[in-house]
């Protein structure tokens, strides 16, 4: 999200609501349950593959209680309900997230079943329902003993992946029970990955007519974050950057043809991770001329409003005021080459166990 409204002291504050799903008639979430798939009796031969993701409101109605749990319990202002509200409302009020995570997690458990492991399947959400703790309190009904747990994001920050495993250790905490698990922290540098990645750029650069391929520049970018965690040794910029410099060889790009900028800064006063990109396709256009951009949100493995509208509304703006034509491919969501890699990571922790 940008920082429209750096909020004056004087706004009032609209919640704190409890973080809670308001539940009608006609509600069907994407996420019903924690367990996905095919779930038979436990063994001590299976492992429990615990998927974490963000989360998403599927209606307007959540927002509230979903941004009372991002904002730790702080207070939403009117002015950044409203506003959040009509991002999620711009992309047709609700997000795709939680429908996104139940097929990647699908797809995977389709890979996972032909190395011959006995795995089960739960999803719990960092900042909405169906919660990590719900998903480790089916994991401790159901029996199991030992579990792998990834997020689906490539880069480690403690403001990301960490906090999705303190929520499970603090879920094991509170229902006194014991899982051995073990923790894929990042896949930044996996080749599918990179490959899919990179895949995405070629994707981008095809939708240009051919005599003006050349000269097509990619933007890379990655959700922002405070520079102040990245200064206490936070590895998630240099992951970032690592992962950005083997799309670009793979992809093909000379060192003029591609840069990098962050996206979708959060609203709080300190300095945060730039260039955003809404200010770095006008200086892109200003220093260099470019007028043809392919925009790739490396952070991100599926659609969803960081990227429908940030990057698909906000940013296309922008690069519509400037005369440029920005080109954004799909996120990867369930390609193979990703999908696989999930299966790859998630077997080999396995085997820590
Ligand atoms: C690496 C860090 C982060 C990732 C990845 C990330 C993904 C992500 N975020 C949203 C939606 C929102 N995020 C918001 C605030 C926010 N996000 C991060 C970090 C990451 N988010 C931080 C540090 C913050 C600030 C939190 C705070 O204490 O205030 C918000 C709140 C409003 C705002 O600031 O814009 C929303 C909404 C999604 C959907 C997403 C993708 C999976
Ligand atoms: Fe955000
Ligand atoms: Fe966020």
């Amino acid at each position: 999200m940008t920082k429209q409204s750096q909020l004056p002291d004087t706004e009032t504050a609209v919640n704190p609501y409890p973080p809670v799903r308001i539940v009608n008639d006609s509600f069907a979430p994407s996420l019903p349950s924690t367990r996905i798939g095919e779930h038979g009796p436990v063994t001590d031969a299976t492992i429990g593959v615990l998927f974490m993701a963000y989360g998403g409101p599927e209606s307007l109605d959540e927002m509230p209680g979903y941004l009372a749990d991002i904002r730790s319990g702080r207070p939403t202002y009117a002015e950044v309900l409203e506003e959040i509200s009509g991002n999620y409302e711009a992309i047709g009020g609700k997000s795709p997230l939680p429908e996104f995570t139940r097929a990647q997690i699908e797809a995977t458990m389709t890979q996972l079943q032909t190395t011959g492991g006995d795995y089960r399947a739960y999803a719990g959400m960092r900042h909405w329902s169906p919660w990590i703790e719900d998903a480790v309190r089916d994991m401790l009904d159901d029996g199991i003993q030992r579990a792998v747990a990834i997020v689906l994001a490539p880069h480690y920050s403690k403001l990301s992946v960490e906090k999705y495993q303190k929520k499970i250790k603090a879920a094991l905490e509170m229902y006194h029970g014991q899982i051995e698990f073990v923790f894929v922290n990042e896949y930044h540098t996996e080749p599918g990955y990179i490959t899919a990645m990179a895949d995405r750029v070629r994707m981008g650069i095809a939708e240009f007519p051919e005599d003006q391929r050349g000269s097509v520049h990619t933007v890379l970018s990655a959700h922002s974050l405070p520079v102040r965690v990245i200064r206490e040794g936070d590895p998630y910029a240099d992951q970032l950057l690592e992962s950005a410099r083997l799309i670009a060889q793979q992809a093909g790009l000379r060192d003029d043809q591609w840069s990098w900028s962050y996206q979708s800064e959060g609203r709080s006063p300190e300095p945060w991770l730039g260039p955003q990109l809404e200010d770095w396709l006008p200086q892109l256009k200003e220093e260099r001329g470019i007028d043809k951009v392919v925009s790739i949100a490396i952070g991100f493995v599926s659609d969803h409003v960081e990227i429908l509208f940030d990057i698909d509304i906000e940013a296309q703006k922008v690069a519509r005021e400037i005369g440029m034509k920005l080109v954004r491919p799909p996120a990867l969501n369930t390609d193979p080459l990703f999908i696989g890699t999930l299966a790859s990571v998630i077997h080999t922790k396995a085997q820590e166990l």
